[in-house]
């Protein structure tokens, strides 16, 4: 496909998304069915829709409008390109701008720039994050980076960053965590090199493994991962240090990559069901709850577009219910890991108090927030202690 084919294609993927439906799924569905097109065809167009997606409400406004041509202009605009080398009308290319297409590029000079997050989102984030709103709007309109987890129980982030450059893929180590390399050049390769394949690097954002170094675990600890998912949190604690780690989801499905991703990373994890669970305690129980996801907007673009105020609401409602679920399976003494991938207060600093208000046996440990930043997304922690009957007296 020419590049303005693309460009055409991203239109149309566009104004389906904007009609309502999700960008991943807008996405895949056109990869199916246009066998004609390569794997950097599938890649552009994807970064077309995402990069209109971070940024949709600057590209509105430069393109003046919010259909999927007129959102591609605001982008192509925002990216310096020439519309008129696109926008030819010739083959597969996007039709020539009309005038009131070529006069929404004259931009006031005093119209403030757009924030490019949902309006109703913007008074939550910002009380949550004051001043440092206007930075963390901006990186979410950002593309994120490619961030890996070096496994220390199969390497070390030296040899690991040497058999990384031997496949053409360059990586720097980050400060956020001494695990964390961020991807600089290959990222497209990572899956498909032998460091991936033999379980010395796994993709983790730098913010979640500078959260799991802070848990206070010891060698053949019984460690629960409560929300696992696809065990990210999971890999990440064992790749640290040897216990017996346990890993739960209430939907099954998503513990499914699990057992594969853990024998490519060399450690053992056991997966327990909700019914395997009763009776059971356990020295750590991590729970990585369902969240808006805020922190993580710019990897997940069409998310932000699409979450409501009842979706809020309602998470809220699920997290706190995880919090009680899990507190029975600590055994006294023993910790609780609250996680959320989350900016707002609502979802972190505020849940941590009511369930503390509520719940008279735990005390924090630690708490800590990581802002959205270049190397990391945003990220929310804390680590509880159960009072044990001792203490208490
Ligand atoms: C943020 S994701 C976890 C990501 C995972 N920890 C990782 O690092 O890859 C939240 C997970 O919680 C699960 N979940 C939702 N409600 C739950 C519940 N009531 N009990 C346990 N897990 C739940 C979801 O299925 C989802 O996999």
């Amino acid at each position: 496909m020419t590049p303005a084919a693309r460009v055409q294609t991203a239109i149309e993927l566009l104004d389906e998304i904007q009609a309502g439906a999700p960008a991943e799924k807008v996405l895949t569905g056109w990869a199916r069915r246009s066998r004609f097109a390569g794997s950097k065809d599938r890649a552009a167009i994807r970064d077309h829709v995402f990069d209109v997606l971070r940024q949709k409400n600057s590209a509105a406004q430069l393109g003046g409008g919010q259909s999927g041509r007129a959102l591609m202009i605001g982008l192509l605009r925002l990216q310096g390109i020439d519309l008129e080398t696109v926008f030819t009308g010739a083959n597969y290319a996007p039709a020539a701008l009309n005038d009131a297409e070529t006069d929404a590029a004259r931009v006031n000079p005093n119209r403030p720039s757009a924030i490019d997050l949902p309006d109703w989102i913007v008074p939550p984030m910002q009380a949550a994050l004051g001043d440092e709103f206007g930075e963390t709007a901006r990186l979410l309109a950002q593309r994120a980076p490619v961030c890996l987890r070096v496994n220390l129980q199969k390497t070390g982030v030296s040899s690991a960053v040497s058999a990384l450059a031997d496949e053409g893929i360059s990586a720097r180590a980050s400060a956020l965590s001494p695990t964390a390399l961020i991807v600089e050049e290959g990222a497209r390769s990572v899956a498909g090199s032998g460091a991936y394949r033999d379980g010395w690097v796994e993709l983790q954002d730098a913010a979640s493994q500078s959260a799991m170094d802070l848990l206070p675990l010891e060698p053949d600890m019984r460690v629960l991962d409560y929300c696992a998912g696809g065990g990210g949190k999971t890999l990440a604690m064992a790749g640290r240090v040897k216990a017996r780690y346990f890993a739960h989801d209430a939907n099954a499905a998503r513990l499914s990559d699990l057992p594969e991703r853990a024998a490519r990373a060399g450690v053992d994890v056991k997966i327990v069901t909700q019914q395997q669970l009763r009776s059971q305690t356990f020295d750590l129980v991590l729970c990585d709850v369902p969240c808006s996801g805020s922190g993580t907007w710019r990897r997940t673009p069409g998310a932000k577009w699409r979450f409501s105020p009842d979706d809020l609401a309602e998470l809220i409602e699920v997290q706190a219910e995880i919090l009680d679920k899990v507190a029975m399976l600590v055994r006294p003494g023993g910790n609780l890991v609250y996680a959320t991938c989350s900016v707002l207060q609502s979802e972190n600093e505020e849940q941590i108090a009511q369930f503390l208000q509520a719940q008279n046996d735990w005390r924090i440990v630690n708490q800590k927030r990581w802002p959205v930043q270049a190397d990391g997304d945003g990220f929310f922690c804390a680590i509880l202690q159960k009072i044990t009957k001792f203490e208490a007296f």
